[in-house]
């Protein structure tokens, strides 16, 4: 489906939308639309209720993997803003042919990328770039009593991060540093 500039494709788990819009660039710099409730269909959204702003110093820092249950489960509409993330998404729906599967896409301001995760997803990325800016709508507000963690090297997931952590360690939250494995949600549940 595209919209003059707008191009949204379906990634390889249900749901999951790369939306890519257009940078209409100047001398001045470029301009964006971040979101167009006329243009952007994104299957599953709740209405938009709540807009964050995640600012990260450094390049190799590492946000989540985190999810939000129950009835404060969130789909997202995620946009680097300023640099770039590998951006990383795991099906937590039990009922789903692609449950625990995940995948990692790149998205970058300069590409205008955004990514649509529907309710049910754990969610993380790690900055490409120093000063990483991310945008994100979600359609539910927070409930912080309400949202897990999953550490980020998971042995069971073995998410590929990409070069960018050949180096090192991540730069993390205590949080996310000292999150349960995906072993202990199955165990205990999530
Ligand atoms: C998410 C959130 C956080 N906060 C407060 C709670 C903490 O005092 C502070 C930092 O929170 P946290 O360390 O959970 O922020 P991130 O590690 O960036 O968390 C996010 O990272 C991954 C990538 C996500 O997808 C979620 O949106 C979210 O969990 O902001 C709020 O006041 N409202 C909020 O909606």
């Amino acid at each position: 489906m595209t919209n003059s500039a707008l191009t949204v494709s379906e990634l390889s788990l249900a749901g999951v939308l790369l939306l890519r819009d257009k940078n209409f660039r100047d001398v001045r710099g470029r301009f964006t639309e971040l979101w167009n409730a006329e243009r952007y269909r994104l299957p599953g959204a709740g209405v938009f209720c709540q807009d964050n702003l995640s600012v990260s110093a450094k390049r190799g820092t590492l946000r989540g993997i985190h999810f939000q249950r129950g009835a404060a489960a969130q789909s997202k509409l995620v946009r680097p803003v300023c640099g770039a993330v590998r951006d990383v998404v795991v099906d937590l729906r039990p009922g789903s042919t692609t449950y625990l599967k995940w995948l990692a896409v790149t998205l970058s301001a300069q590409n205008a990328d955004a990514l649509f995760v529907p309710k049910g997803f754990g969610h993380a990325f790690l900055t490409l770039e120093d000063e990483t800016v991310v945008f994100y709508k979600v359609d539910t507000p927070y409930r912080p009593g309400e949202e897990g963690a999953i550490r980020w090297n998971d042995p069971t997931l073995q998410i590929d991060w990409g070069s960018e952590l050949f180096a090192r360690t991540p730069i993390l939250s205590e949080k996310d540093a000292a999150a349960p494995l995906l072993s202990e949600w199955l165990e205990r549940g999530f």
